[in-house]
């Protein structure tokens, strides 16, 4: 049973969307929310559900029910896989630690059915039809069978008779014990619902009863009727008092004052117990699978969702076979050779291949949880744990940044753009590049979680690479850096791996007793830069890393 006792929402803006909201939810029942469009009923969803808990008064769940199933409006399933391996990865993390894969294929299976999804098992979740993704959202909620069940608009873009179907199930669900809420827009949803929650036009309740008690209360002979009551009470026929400051419209106070006086379920008088668990609390219950499960699984979905996407994977690989011709074209061969060296390209292609392993580092990283926050934010209230969902990113993105850091030196070796030294020196100068790339790839994946959209992770690339192009100690060496840019380009991982790539390649050496007579004053202007061990370099590109890895965890956490 669901106890809402006086709630109230506000944007944050400071305005009010829900206004002292009190009802109660019978075990079990099948309830309604409907009201004009922008009346609250998501916002009522979202307090009931826990997924975004009211500013005022509480919800009470008078019994722990695990956690409850939400399907918002959005879509929450990936695109990218077929329908069936989506349900499958969705029961590993939700069904309980230690469920045969069996099981896991039966519930499956019987997900599918319920929504009659049986003919579309292998089709790619983007190639369905609007209303098929609903039922497939669905169908990913009703796998672990919960208790309560929130549904927003569930019928909406489906065809009466998918609807009628769908309606269907919904009640045979609330029969067997499933207590559901959903917002609706679509009438003859709520003649099959046990009760009615009825929002005004300014988020109060004006009427909680069952569907003909609606009709009756607002004197109604269709929901539609209901509608158009409410509508007749906008502030248009307000007595002159203008401004939209008042208490609102007149007989919608009414409603909501006839409502107050008369409702037999308010539940006023026989407040729950304080113990009660509050919305989307988790109970007791079976025990989830464990962290390091949730990541084998996560990394397994997300290599899955990549290899998938044939047009995102040509990108990935494309961009550094691309670079690397640009490098190729661009620089001559035999800059290190000590008998005829170039000490200024030197700096450049070292300069270069660093900024390569940090771009490609950040650009992997970038548009990872952004694009996903529907699906991720949905998981995380069937309770995915924050870290294994950032570290199966990592597991998925670290070896592919390795083959391209990996190709990226081997190919400027053979072409004489890099010198022609053994393993000794390439082990730690590949160390370095793929630290250098860990980095961008947390600092990717940090900035993807802070943002609200692809378009806003985009436009922040520039002022993500600027910095690490001016800064890095390359262009300007650092001794010759203003002091706040000296400070500045500390906090630039780029300057540690662009120093640890010069100490590993030798360039001091080269410069000081090499060929050309430009390598010693251009050592005296870089002055310490390339002579620290490069064990510290790691240390401090190691920190950033974990830095970055740890921000996106929190992130993650709390946005979601
Ligand atoms: N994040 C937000 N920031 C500011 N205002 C918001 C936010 N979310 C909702 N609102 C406002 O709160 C009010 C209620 O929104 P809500 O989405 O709950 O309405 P609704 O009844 O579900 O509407 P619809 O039927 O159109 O989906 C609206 O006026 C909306 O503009």
């Amino acid at each position: 049973m669901i106890e809402v006792i006086g709630v109230g929402q506000r944007t944050g803006g400071g305005r009010r969307t829900l206004r002292d909201v009190s009802f109660s939810v019978g075990a079990g029942q099948l309830v309604a929310i409907i009201g004009g469009s922008g009346s609250g009923k998501t916002t009522l969803l979202e307090a009931l559900a826990g997924v975004r808990p009211p500013a005022e008064g509480e919800v009470r769940y008078t019994t722990p029910c695990g956690p409850p199933g939400y399907v918002p409006q959005d879509d929450i399933v990936h695109m990218g896989l077929p329908l069936r391996r989506t349900l499958r990865y969705a029961a590993g993390l939700r069904l309980p630690a230690g469920t045969p894969a069996e099981r896991i294929d039966r519930a499956v299976d019987a997900a599918l059915d319920a929504l009659a999804l049986t003919g579309r098992a292998g089709q790619r979740v983007g190639s369905l039809s609007g209303g098929e993704r609903k039922r497939a959202s669905i169908a990913v909620e009703l796998l672990t069978r919960p208790g309560v069940f929130f549904l927003d608009e569930p019928t909406s873009g489906l065809d009466p008779v998918t609807a009628a179907d769908l309606m269907r199930l919904l009640r045979g669900l609330a029969r067997a014990g499933t207590t559901i809420v959903m917002t609706t827009h679509h009438p003859p949803d709520v003649h099959g619902c046990d009760r009615v929650a009825v929002l005004s036009e300014d988020g109060g309740l004006a009427f909680h009863g069952t569907p003909d008690a609606a009709l009756e209360r607002f004197g109604a002979r269709t929901v539609e009727d209901i509608y158009l009551r409410l509508a007749e009470t906008t502030p248009a026929d307000g007595n002159g008092t203008g401004g939209g400051d008042g208490d609102g419209p007149a007989a919608e106070a009414d409603w909501e004052r006839r409502f107050a006086e008369s409702a037999p379920d308010a539940p006023d008088g026989n407040a729950p117990t304080g113990d009660a668990p509050r919305a989307g609390a988790r109970a007791g219950g079976a025990r989830r699978i464990g962290a390091v499960r949730e990541w084998a699984l996560l990394a397994r979905r997300d290599l899955d969702l990549l290899t998938r996407d044939r047009l995102t994977l040509a990108i990935l690989a494309g961009s550094p076979l691309m670079v690397l011709a640009m490098f190729a074209v661009l620089f001559r061969p035999g800059a290190f050779s000590p008998a005829s060296p170039s000490p200024s390209a030197t700096v450049m292609i070292l300069f270069w291949i660093a900024f390569g392993g940090f771009f490609f580092g950040l650009t992997y990283g970038l548009l990872q949880i952004c694009t996903e926050l529907p699906v991720l934010r949905r998981e995380r209230l069937a309770g995915l744990r924050a870290g294994p969902y950032v570290l199966a990113k990592a597991a998925v993105l670290v070896p592919l940044l390795a083959a391209v850091d990996a190709l990226m030196l081997a190919v400027l070796r053979a072409l004489d753009r890099l010198p022609g030294a053994g393993w000794g020196t390439y082990g730690p100068v590949f160390g370095t590049l793929l630290l250098c790339s860990a980095a961008a790839l947390a600092l990717g994946l940090l900035v993807s979680a802070a943002v609200t959209d692809p378009s806003q992770a985009t436009m922040a690339l520039p002022m993500l690479c600027f910095p690490q192009v001016l800064f890095v100690g390359a262009i300007l060496p650092v001794p010759l850096m203003a002091a706040p840019g000296r400070w500045l380009s500390a906090a630039m991982s780029n300057r540690w791996a662009f120093e640890a790539l010069g100490r590993s390649l030798g360039v001091e050496r080269l410069w000081a007793s090499g060929a050309s007579p430009l390598g010693p004053p251009l050592l005296a202007s870089y002055g310490g830069t390339f002579s620290r061990p490069v064990a510290a370099d790691w240390a401090l590109l190691g920190g950033f890393t974990a830095l970055f890895l740890a921000g996106t965890v929190l992130v993650v956490a709390r946005r979601t």
